[in-house]
């Protein structure tokens, strides 16, 4: 299964993983392993090794210490000055870790308690190693170690973090307990499997580039993963390339549900979001007031929510959709329809507070994705967004198991979970993203998708990671992350989805 480059595993995953090669292998070959390459990827990190650059290596109390051990021996031998801040008995290390400090004792490196810090941050170093702890975090990092973390989080030099930055949950992307305090590393080396904690939540802040080592470990000990990174090649197999001999018909009908007065332009967003990711017609209906026409966009067909029939097009509901009764209404018509739907925003915020209609979701048949931020997840699961955000991966599998549809829990990492537990994490996408009616669009690129055939959980997959790669190319075009505007992701978005399919190969 180590095949599988996308692959995330848990920590028990990896545990497990572990515990059995290490049974197959002689003792202290896998940490000789993560501090080899460890020590590479540190080398490589700095272009002037050979002539005595300065290393910093930070060790803990456990094996993530040993692997620091190792790579400390590695540096020395590669002719840096390494300097290694231990304060913990040695006596007390667990045994591989104990023989990798007794091997890196043999060279002329020099070791300091944390009292020594004040002169240690006097000095320069090319790079800092973040050996304290790893996937053994038990909880939250507190004196001695937090000091520590402060001091090298306000250092300028790259921090190369072990396995995991130290105080970050591998499983989570949290910061480890109450006020805990986590490295910030520009670089995190990962060993034996990819650690879902390292892209979501805090992860993505603080784990910087991630490097996945997997010690060499055979294939057979590893576990089939149910957690992945979200990659094309979880969704590319239901893109098509359209024949010649196809018309509009061919490609559905997206219908928006939402526009109540003041917030029609979260309707008219997402419209124009479905028209340019390939929906054939697209229908605009408002609660109140509906516009004639969109000047800017006349191709799409603006009507009045009551008027519209569910039946005949994939359904988009809660873009401004407002949480007046006449919203409920909608809402309730499109719950009952079999119309695959996406469900967003304030149509969310109204399910959250009707079991009744929580329950016909639950039973309908037609595809179902809901896109909730954590504050409407938080609604929909009667608890706080701090509550979501300290699991987002469980909340979203919560979701999904709930009401039988697919979730795309937003935020940095998004979620993207289906009620069997199988979860993507995107890995597109910046804080550019972090501004109004970015919601908007995404639900109009699910519907989209799922208008042109695309199964629910393939058309979230696809809709996350184009909208996450369109904020990345205007931020490489110069255009953000600051103050970019909603609607220019729709453009750009629509240009991966058409480099997507070009790439393709012929069928
Ligand atoms: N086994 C192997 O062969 C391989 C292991 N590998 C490496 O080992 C790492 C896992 O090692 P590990 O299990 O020893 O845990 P680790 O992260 O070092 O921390 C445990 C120590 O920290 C302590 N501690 C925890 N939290 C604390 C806190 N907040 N504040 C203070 N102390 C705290 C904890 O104390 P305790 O909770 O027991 O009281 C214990 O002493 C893994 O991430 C990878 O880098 C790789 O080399 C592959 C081969
Ligand atoms: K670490």
């Amino acid at each position: 299964m180590k095949n599988s480059s996308n692959a995330l595993y848990s920590v028990a995953a990896i545990r497990r993983i572990e515990q059995a090669a290490i049974a197959s292998l002689p003792s202290g070959s896998l940490m000789q392993r993560a501090g080899l390459a460890a020590a590479k990827l540190a080398l490589g990190l700095i272009p002037s090794h050979s002539s005595g650059a300065k290393a910093l290596v930070l060790a803990g109390p456990g094996n993530n210490g040993g692997d620091a051990f190792v790579l400390a021996s590695h540096l020395f031998q590669n002719g840096m000055a390494v300097t290694v801040l231990f304060d913990a008995y040695p006596e007390k290390l667990p045994a591989d870790a104990r023989g990798a400090y007794a091997q890196a004792r043999q060279h002329a490196i020099q070791f300091s308690p944390f009292s020594g810090l004040p002169g240690i941050l006097e000095k320069q170093w090319d790079i800092v190693i973040d050996g304290l702890f790893g996937i053994g975090l038990s909880k939250a990092i507190a004196t001695p170690y937090r000091e520590l973390i402060d001091a090298v989080n306000r250092m300028s030099c790259p921090v190369l973090a072990l396995d995991v930055p130290s105080g970050l949950d591998a499983d989570t992307g949290t910061i480890a307990g109450k006020d805990g305090i986590a490295i910030r590393a520009a670089y995190t080396i990962t060993f034996i499997g990819d650690k879902p904690g390292l892209h979501t939540a805090h992860g993505r802040d603080l784990a910087g580039t991630v490097h996945v080592d997997d010690l060499d470990i055979d294939a057979r000990f590893f576990d089939a993963p149910e957690i992945f990174k979200n990659e094309p090649k979880l969704f590319s197999h239901v893109l098509r390339r359209r024949p010649h001999n196809s018309h509009k018909g061919s490609y559905g009908n997206v219908a928006i549900i939402g526009g109540a007065q003041g917030m029609h332009g979260a309707a008219i967003l997402s419209g124009r979001s479905a028209l340019h990711l390939g929906a054939g017609r697209v229908f605009v209906g408002f609660l109140e007031q509906a516009p004639a026409y969109d000047s800017m966009q006349p191709e799409l067909m603006c009507r009045a929510a009551a008027s519209m029939e569910p039946d005949d097009a994939t359904i988009v509901i809660g873009p401004g959709l407002g949480t007046s009764p006449q919203a409920l209404e909608q809402l309730a018509k499109t719950c009952s329809s079999s119309s695959p739907l996406v469900m967003d925003a304030d149509a969310l915020n109204l399910l959250a507070t009707r079991s009744d209609l929580q329950h016909v979701l639950a039973q309908r048949g037609g595809h179902t994705i809901l896109t909730p931020h954590p504050l409407e997840a938080a609604r929909l699961l009667s608890t706080t967004a701090a509550g979501i955000q300290a699991d987002r991966l469980q909340a979203g599998r919560e979701l999904a198991r709930r009401f039988n549809a697919v979730i795309v829990l937003k935020g940095s990492g998004t979620v993207i979970a289906r009620p069997d537990g199988k979860t993507a994490i995107n890995v597109t996408g910046n804080p550019a993203l972090a501004t109004a009616g970015t919601g908007d669009v995404l639900a109009g690129m699910c519907g989209a998708l799922l208008a042109q055939s695309c199964p629910a959980w393939e058309a979230a997959l696809a809709a996350v990671w184009i909208h996450g790669l369109a904020a990345d190319r205007l931020v490489e075009r110069g255009c953000g992350p600051i103050g970019v505007a909603a609607g220019e992701l729709i453009p750009v978005a629509r240009e991966v989805l058409n480099g997507l399919i070009n790439g393709m190969p012929n069928a």
